[in-house]
């Protein structure tokens, strides 16, 4: 990977303590009984519409181009546009002719793309060369996208069926009783016994395989962190700070090494120059997408009257940008070889 060690140094403390230092804060809260009020609860899911969140799919349409070493030129950009125009206009159809299915569908994604992220960061930035067959590093993928998407569902799963409910609502609220299955008790723990076989087979293989042990016992740490976190903190509040802090700013990170001139400026220990560069690039599409989110406020067959009900339409709005946004990760997967 064409990242130079300097630019990485910059940047590890960064992109890691942030993401730690919330979720042991989190944790602890939790296990002292303590319950942050509604309000506090869903801040951090609705400042992630411009902070770290929503911004950090803002450069696609620049970061193909990049990862492939070459300066995105007006071809590169228009293909990403017309992907997102194509990949993400099918799925918002989708959503107003099957709910139910469309966030079924969001979830499974996020679960791939959540997953495929923390492979980048330990493949990239923790030097996890355990990870040395395709195997292992699905199953990475697999273990790190079930802790935000399916720990919740066996710990929280009142939580998680209200939100499933919010999303559908807007549509067509009696569509999410298709969801019903997912959250029965039977279900659920077969789920988490499978999840936890794959859990233990996935560390104890990179166990088994690292020479050294200190990116493996990174991994394993933040593997049973993270189960703890989605395990205890109530889940608006867990996925708002983790989709800011964890995955976002860990993409950010991802993005900053392939812009030229950020590397530069993190080569030079310059990391607040190098993320003005990333809000630069980010701020134009960033408005775009707040101006689509109101625009689909409107359309929707019941438009959002609540803070619950205006953050179930963000998060749809989210799942029709992921979509694309994930071909464009994967892509950028495959030119930095995370999978092999
Ligand atoms: C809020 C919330 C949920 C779903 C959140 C999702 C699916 C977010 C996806 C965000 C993405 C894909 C961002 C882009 O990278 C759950 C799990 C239903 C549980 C209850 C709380
Ligand atoms: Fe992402």
């Amino acid at each position: 990977m064409a990242t130079t060690r300097a630019a990485r140094r910059t940047l590890r403390p960064l992109v890691f303590s942030p993401g730690w230092a919330a979720t042991v804060a989190l944790v602890a809260i939790a296990l002292v009984g303590l319950s942050l009020p509604p309000t506090l609860q869903y801040a951090p899911l609705v400042a992630s519409a411009l902070v770290l969140g929503l911004p950090h799919g803002a450069v696609d349409h620049l970061a193909v181009a990049r990862a492939r070493g070459r300066p995105p030129d007006r071809g590169a950009v228009a293909r990403v546009v017309a992907l997102y125009g194509v990949v993400g206009g099918a799925y918002a159809v989708g959503w107003f002719l099957g709910p139910a299915a469309a966030f079924a569908l969001f979830i499974l994604v996020t679960w791939f793309h959540w997953g495929q992220g923390d492979l980048y960061v330990l493949v990239a930035l923790a030097d996890a060369d355990y990870l040395r067959s395709l195997p292992q590093r699905v199953g990475t993928v697999v273990v790190r996208g079930g802790l935000p998407m399916l720990v919740p569902l066996l710990a929280f799963p009142a939580w998680y069926r209200r939100v499933a409910e919010t999303l559908v609502g807007r549509f067509a609220p009696e569509a999410v009783g298709a969801l019903a299955w997912a959250f029965r008790p039977d279900v659920r723990l077969a789920l988490g016994v499978g999840y936890g076989a794959v859990v233990a087979a996935t560390l104890a293989l990179g166990y088994v395989r690292a020479d050294d042990r200190g990116p493996w016992r990174l991994d394993a740490a933040e593997t049973l962190g993270l189960v703890a976190y989605f395990a205890l903190v109530p889940p608006v509040l867990a996925i708002g700070v983790y989709f800011t802090l964890w995955h976002s700013l860990r993409h950010i990170a991802r993005l900053l090494l392939v812009d030229d001139g950020a590397a530069a400026a993190l080569r030079d220990r310059e990391p607040t120059a190098a993320l003005a560069r990333f809000a630069r690039d980010a701020f134009p599409l960033t408005a775009a997408s707040l101006a689509l989110l109101a625009g689909l406020a409107v359309v929707v067959p019941n438009p959002p009257a609540t803070v619950p009900e205006w953050v179930g339409l963000y998060l749809v709005f989210i799942a029709v940008v992921t979509l694309p946004h994930v071909v464009v990760v994967t892509i950028m997967d495959w030119e930095q070889s995370v999978w092999a």
